[in-house]
């Protein structure tokens, strides 16, 4: 995920421009400004959606969610590049790895990212990803979902 300049987590994704012909093509251009030309090896297309999701607040739009799986090398060299991105520094701050565990405590890990501030529905996408990819059995999903919640 990505620490966006408001202070929120969220996707690297933005908004379709008119001009950008289709939803993948607007979704690679914002992937290309946010992560940089290392953001190639994800070009993302139709097999890779997910689903959408209405949102009312701030204002009315239709999130629309894609998800890849990269090797660990294709995650190292986006992060290495990431910094060279023409929206690093102004809407996006930096990359953040997502803890896939939860530690003995029960809190930490997954459940503390999760009490994080998102977003819109980053959180809830966030969830369906790692459910989606396999990266976190679907149990051991919702008692981190649901330790976040609890508080401290
Ligand atoms: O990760 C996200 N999940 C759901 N909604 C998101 C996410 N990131 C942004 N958003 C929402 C917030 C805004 O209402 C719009 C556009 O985001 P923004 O980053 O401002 O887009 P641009 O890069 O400026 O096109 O989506």
């Amino acid at each position: 995920m990505q620490m966006r300049f408001d202070g929120r987590l969220g996707f690297p994704g933005g908004f379709v421009d008119p001009q950008d012909g289709s939803l993948e093509a607007g979704l690679n251009r914002e992937l290309r400004e946010e992560l940089g030309p290392g953001a190639a090896p994800l070009n993302l297309d139709e097999g890779d959606y997910l689903g959408a999701r209405c949102e009312e607040t701030p204002q009315r739009l239709v999130a629309h969610f894609y998800a890849k799986r990269l090797s660990l090398e294709q995650l190292r060299a986006l992060e290495a590049g990431a910094t060279n991105a023409k929206d690093h520094g102004l809407e996006v701050l930096g990359l953040v790895r997502v803890p896939l565990y939860t530690l003995r405590d029960g809190a930490g890990g997954l459940p503390t990212f999760l009490s994080n501030s998102f977003v819109g529905c980053a959180r809830e996408q966030l969830l369906q990803a790692l459910g989606a990819l396999g990266l976190v059995p679907e149990a051991e999903l919702r008692r981190a979902d649901a330790a976040s919640r609890k508080g401290p």
